[in-house]
């Protein structure tokens, strides 16, 4: 079938019924009705009307190699420069859509499959491992325009590099049986953002050293029998775009993934009870620079609306003959033109790397990984600063629709703004900044690709490699 349309998207997990618990309840009825996931899942449903869009088409669709139809870019394994190009314009154009708000907009996972489907080959010959599932898989999800939320992480019970889980009552999902039909996993993952609002669900364990239980990969429906997603509270306030202009359209949840014995079929597993493959396999495949890729493309797109947000309130109210405000806008800036200069840099010495793939230089794309984490809650505080107790004093559309109207008007205006304009543009940057939505952005740019300290580690050892 061709790329999904928004609609599409929304009809088949609304279909899927899958078991999501918020708030003590499980979630019942339409899951895009929810207040909880309606604002995402119609954001992502305008992102795959994107696709369809005659002005976009070229290059947010590429040609089915099988049935020659128009499917969605972020599947497309580049193999030029120009590829390589085209899948940044995409990813831009899509992160455009929810100013980068969206951490896990369709592109992240689908070329996260994209890049270790291309890279099954290191699964061949090895026990225990089926290339031909992980690249049928791929094809499958392509082809139907699959929606993916992923866990890769166990649960922090104890991050100490001495523990090994003892425990007659599986935490981190394992392997407890095997059958005719497939393999059975029990016990939970840490995180699952957008859980419950996919078509599947993509689980990478972390290996380890000695049991090899806890090394697998696969992916299932959301909808397996088993399966539950158990959500943190929600961040949308209320669903009124003047008062949450961004929680209200991109709050993604966030879940535990709980598996209660829960059966994977053959065909759905990439490799089991392998651990060398467990420990090297993702590492030695393409996922790390494509993934980086799309996300260092989103971060961009992030900050420049960020940058916008914080020149809008600087004009407001006048501020901008102030060295300490230049100072702060420079930092913005300097990441900003950073981050650019580091995309520029990987794309620019691309080349096709051992799967075929125009993969673009990895350093450039690390260092990036490890800058934006750093400096995007300083960012954060920097508006804070600047907007002072106007990021506070923020009445609602209903206070502008009341009998106080006058008093508003006259009190809350500002240098450039009237006052509905002035507190509509304040909002904005509390919901960038300080609401319960903001300060999960903030959490999610901090751990989005791992730990801090690990990225570091692995750039400072790959550069040692390389350089
Ligand atoms: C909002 C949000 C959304 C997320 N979404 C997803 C998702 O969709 N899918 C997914 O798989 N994951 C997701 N994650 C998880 C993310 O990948 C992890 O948060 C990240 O890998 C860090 O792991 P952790 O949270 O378990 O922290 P921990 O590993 O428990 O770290 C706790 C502290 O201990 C330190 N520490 C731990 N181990 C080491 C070490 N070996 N060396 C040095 N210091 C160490 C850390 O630096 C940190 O200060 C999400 C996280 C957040 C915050």
């Amino acid at each position: 079938m061709p790329a999904i349309t928004g609609i599409d998207f929304i009809n088949r997990i609304n279909n899927l019924k899958n078991e999501i618990w918020l708030n003590g309840e499980r979630i019942s009825g339409k899951i895009s009705e929810h207040p909880a996931y309606k604002g995402a899942i119609q954001s992502q449903a305008k992102l795959y009307d994107l696709q369809q869009d005659p002005e976009r088409v070229d290059f947010m669709t590429y040609d089915s190699p099988i049935t020659g139809e128009k499917i969605g870019t972020s599947y497309q394994p580049p193999k030029t420069k120009n590829d390589l190009a085209n899948r940044s314009k995409m990813i831009q154009e899509w992160a455009k859509s929810c100013h980068g708000m969206l951490g896990r907009s369709p592109d992240y996972m689908n070329t996260v499959l994209m890049s270790l489907a291309s890279s099954a080959s290191l699964l061949e010959g090895k026990d225990n491992c089926f290339p031909d599932h992980l690249v049928t898989f791929y094809e499958q999800a392509r082809e139907n325009d699959l929606s993916f939320t992923h866990t890769f992480i166990n649960p922090q019970v104890n991050r100490s590099p001495f523990y090994l889980e003892d425990s007659d009552e599986p935490i981190a999902a394992k392997i407890v049986g095997e059958s005719d039909n497939g393999i059975i996993i029990k016990g939970a993952r840490l995180l699952a953002t957008q859980g419950g609002m996919t078509d599947e669900i993509l689980v990478f364990s972390p290996g380890g050293l000695n049991d090899s239980d806890n090394a697998f990969a696969f992916s299932i429906p959301s909808d397996t029998k088993g399966l539950k997603f158990i959500c943190r509270e929600t961040f949308v306030l209320g669903n009124n775009a003047y008062d949450y202009p961004l929680s209200s359209r991109f709050e993604e949840m966030d879940t535990i993934v709980v598996f209660d014995n829960v059966l994977v079929p053959w065909e759905r597993l990439f490799f089991y009870k392998n651990l060398h493959v467990a420990n090297n396999f993702q590492r030695q495949s393409a996922f790390r620079p494509f993934a980086l890729h799309q996300v260092i493309n989103r971060q961009i797109v992030k900050l420049e609306f960020i940058a916008d947000v914080t020149e809008e309130i600087v004009q407001t109210i006048d501020i901008g003959g102030y060295s300490h405000v230049h100072e702060k806008m420079a930092e913005i800036i300097c990441t900003l033109e950073t981050m650019k200069a580091l995309l520029l840099k990987a794309e620019t010495n691309a080349s096709i790397d051992e799967f075929g793939l125009m993969r673009p230089e990895l350093t450039p794309l690390q260092t990036a990984s490890c800058i934006f984490p750093k400096i995007y809650p300083s960012i954060i505080e920097a508006i804070q600063l600047l907007g002072a107790s106007g990021m506070i004093m923020i009445p609602t559309e209903a206070d502008f629709e009341s009998a106080i109207r006058p008093d508003l008007d006259q009190y809350l205006q500002s240098a450039k703004h009237n006052a509905k304009d002035r507190v509509k543009l304040f909002r904005l940057a509390w919901d960038v900044t300080m609401s319960p939505f903001a300060t999960r952005q903030t959490q999610y740019e901090r751990f989005f690709f791992g730990n801090p300290s690990t990225l570091a580690s692995d750039l400072y050892n790959s550069y040692k490699q390389n350089n």
